[in-house]
């Protein structure tokens, strides 16, 4: 749906246009950039609180900086809504996240403006260092390089590595520290208590107001006030502020804090740190979610609330008569805490996705036993490896593609070791409107090929649930992962008594002739629905949903290789060394002379979507399963065959 833009800012079709006003006018297109992002995510979804809360932040860099030749990165790139809107996106921007539409992160191949492709946290400093090292290298001196990072992308250790080196390189790079105290729930640790103490005492505040003012105006006066600067610096910052500053420990000079929406007192002090050389970090106050009532009240709630009423500000859900199943995220919640009452051992992990993966219902439950950990992944694992080393069960949750940044740790520290952690991989598979980056597309491949692991994968709620109780009954010689998707499972009636599944042994679904569909997890889902489909036009698949990539099952292979001479595999990820490939390898080991087709994400970047969608384009939807068995099976007479 189209939303009309405000006056003003439907003139503004690139920063060079917001550049021609009179900087009396920046607050105006402030409130019409606001309301356009909430005209628009109302009837879209998308993310929304950070988005409002950088309104100020966006408009004042674009209009201080000679973007796109400047050049800034913002980091996640999912309050960077604005940012898009003011380089020449407005009129698509109604596309955000929609399948073929524009993408919700910052993407080079959509805009020279999206200086760099984001989406996972923590990763801005690098980008923006490395590009002014190359600057300085090519004799750019005069090209500014500013990288916009939230206090929760700032726990990462990442963002610490680079600061670590940026401190040391006099390149000319300016880190912008959006501390709105949030992470998607509230931050967490010892940084963000820090951030708090700097941003409140007043002392300090006044303190370094005074200074900071002196300085910049000395600064300004040409190259040898530079030298005059440094040496006030160091004996009067080096004395006072160097003790309690973590930035200027790392050789950075900070500046800060300031209000984040005081848009001309933001002008201001950027067009002052452009003319200070090497590296800096301005500390930005904002409010996530400001000028939404609601969503200031609720951040976690308003971070991506999915579409709402923009009046009201009700958040819209799909109504049904019938009882739906829960989503995945719900069973893992409440069944970690059922489990953990009955083992004392359990404990649970997350980096920073307590709401998103229902860690929270743990937190809430058992406050000294689940621990949000902040956006720190591989500090997770390491951490989860610990508490596994000392006799505890740590359940380890982690979007799936959030752990490809912690591969090292998950065999270095919890496989090698032969430690026992259950990782589970939330959002494994397609997930949907966030895209590339945050598909789940390589856990199969990536932890398939580590010694002592378990792979595995349920196909609906039950099998969750079973696969977490087995996880947790004894130390099976190394981390046991479980993968499953963003979103609903099939079952209504979920909550079950446990049950043990063997460790490697997979079911058969329905017997049939002629050809074997083997899934790994919920997309088997499709295979049951393609099935019936299939039985009405006489095709008669068997059916076998294998639950683990690793061990192999390999009895029910060696019975599907005697009685099939057609094997379609199915899995929701990548082909490349995922599960199908390990049917392949197996296959080879083994002398099977029959024909094995391989069905999920191929071998390219699978842009955002609908889940539905995407499993569709990348051909392992329900009808494409159906054709798939359509171009290997000739059709049988129908008849029953009860599996
Ligand atoms: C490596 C990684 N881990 C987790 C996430 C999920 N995530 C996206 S935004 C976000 C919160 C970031 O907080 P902050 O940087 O302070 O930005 P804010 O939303 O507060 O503006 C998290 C945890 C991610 N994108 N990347
Ligand atoms: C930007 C980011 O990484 C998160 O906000 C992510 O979009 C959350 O995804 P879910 O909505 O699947 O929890
Ligand atoms: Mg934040």
């Amino acid at each position: 749906m189209e939303v009309q833009a405000g006056e003003l800012l439907s003139k503004i079709n690139y920063p060079s246009d917001l550049r021609k006003l009179d900087s009396n006018r920046l607050e105006e297109v402030c409130n019409e950039l606001r309301q356009y992002i909430i005209d628009v995510v109302s009837v879209n979804g998308g993310h929304f609180a950070a988005n409002l809360g950088v309104v100020e932040l966006t408009v004042a860099l674009h209009y201080v900086l000679n973007t796109p030749y400047d050049q800034l990165v913002w980091d996640v790139g999912h309050q960077a809504y604005g940012h898009k809107i003011l380089t020449g996106r407005r009129d698509v921007f109604h596309t955000n996240r929609i399948y073929k539409g524009i993408s919700g992160f910052p993407k080079r191949s959509e805009s020279e403006y999206d200086t760099f492709g984001v989406g996972h946290s923590s990763t801005s400093i690098s980008a923006a260092l490395g590009m002014a090292v190359a600057s300085q290298y090519k004799g750019e001196t005069d090209r500014q390089h500013v990288a916009v990072i939230g206090d929760g992308s700032m726990t990462a250790g990442m963002a610490f590595e680079a600061l670590n080196h940026a401190g040391i390189e006099n390149s000319n790079l300016l880190v912008i520290l959006n501390d709105n105290c949030m992470s998607i729930d509230p931050n967490v640790g010892a940084l963000k208590e820090y951030l708090t103490d700097i941003s409140t005492s007043k002392g300090y505040n006044r303190f370094r107001d005074d200074v900071s003012s002196v300085l910049m105006k000395i600064s300004e006066l040409g190259p040898n006030a530079h030298e005059i600067v440094k040496k006030i610096e160091k004996s009067i910052k080096g004395t006072i502020l160097k003790k309690s500053n973590l930035f200027e420990s790392l050789k950075f000079r900070y500046f800060g804090p300031i209000d984040g929406h005081d848009i001309n007192h933001l002008v201001k002090v950027l067009e002052d740190l452009k003319h200070i050389p090497g590296p800096k970090l301005l500390h930005c106050v904002t409010v996530k979610g400001k000028g939404y009532a609601l969503a200031e009240k609720d951040q976690t709630k308003w971070h991506a609330p999915g579409l709402f009423d923009k009046i009201t500000g009700e958040i819209k859900k799909s109504y049904s008569d019938k009882p739906q199943a829960p989503k995945y995220q719900d069973v893992f919640g409440h069944t970690l805490v059922e489990l953990a009452k009955m083992n004392d051992k359990i404990m649970g992990v997350t980096p920073a996705m307590p709401s998103g993966c229902s860690l929270n219902i743990m937190m809430k439950a058992m406050p000294n036993r689940a621990f949000d950990v902040g956006i720190a992944e591989q500090h997770a694992v390491t951490f989860s490896a610990g508490l596994a080393s000392q006799g505890l069960i740590p359940f380890c949750n982690i979007y799936s593609s959030f752990m490809q940044r912690a591969f090292d740790q998950v065999v270095h520290d919890a496989a090698i070791q032969k430690l026992p952690v259950v990782f589970c991989l939330d959002r494994a598979g397609i997930a949907g409107a966030d895209g590339p980056t945050h598909h789940g597309a390589y856990d199969i491949a990536f932890f398939r090929c580590i010694p002592n692991m378990i792979v595995s994968a349920p196909m609906n709620e039950e099998e969750l649930r079973n696969l977490m109780y087995t996880a947790q009954l004894k130390n099976h010689g190394g981390p046991f992962s479980i993968r499953y998707p963003r979103g609903k499972g099939v079952m209504v009636d979920w909550q079950r008594p446990f049950a043990e599944i063997e460790v490697g042994q997979g079911r058969k679904i329905c017997d049939g002739e002629d050809i074997a569909i083997l899934t790994l997890g919920h997309i088997g889902n499709e295979a049951v629905k393609a099935c019936q489909e299939l039985n009405a036009d006489g095709y008669h698949p068997a059916h076998f949903d294998m639950r683990f990539a690793k061990p192999l099952d390999q009895n029910m292979l060696l019975s599907i290789f005697a009685k099939y001479d057609q094997i379609i595999t199915i899995e929701d990820g990548c082909i490349q060394g995922g599960f199908g490939s390990a049917i392949l390898e197996f296959a080879a080991d083994n002398q099977y002379k029959g024909q094995i087709k391989r069905l999920g994400m191929p071998d390219d970047v699978i842009e955002h979507g609908e889940q539905q969608e995407l499993w569709e384009e990348c051909g392992y939807d329900k009808v494409s399963i159906i054709n798939a068995v359509k171009a290997l099976v000739v059709a049988r007479p129908v008849k029953s065959l009860v599996g």
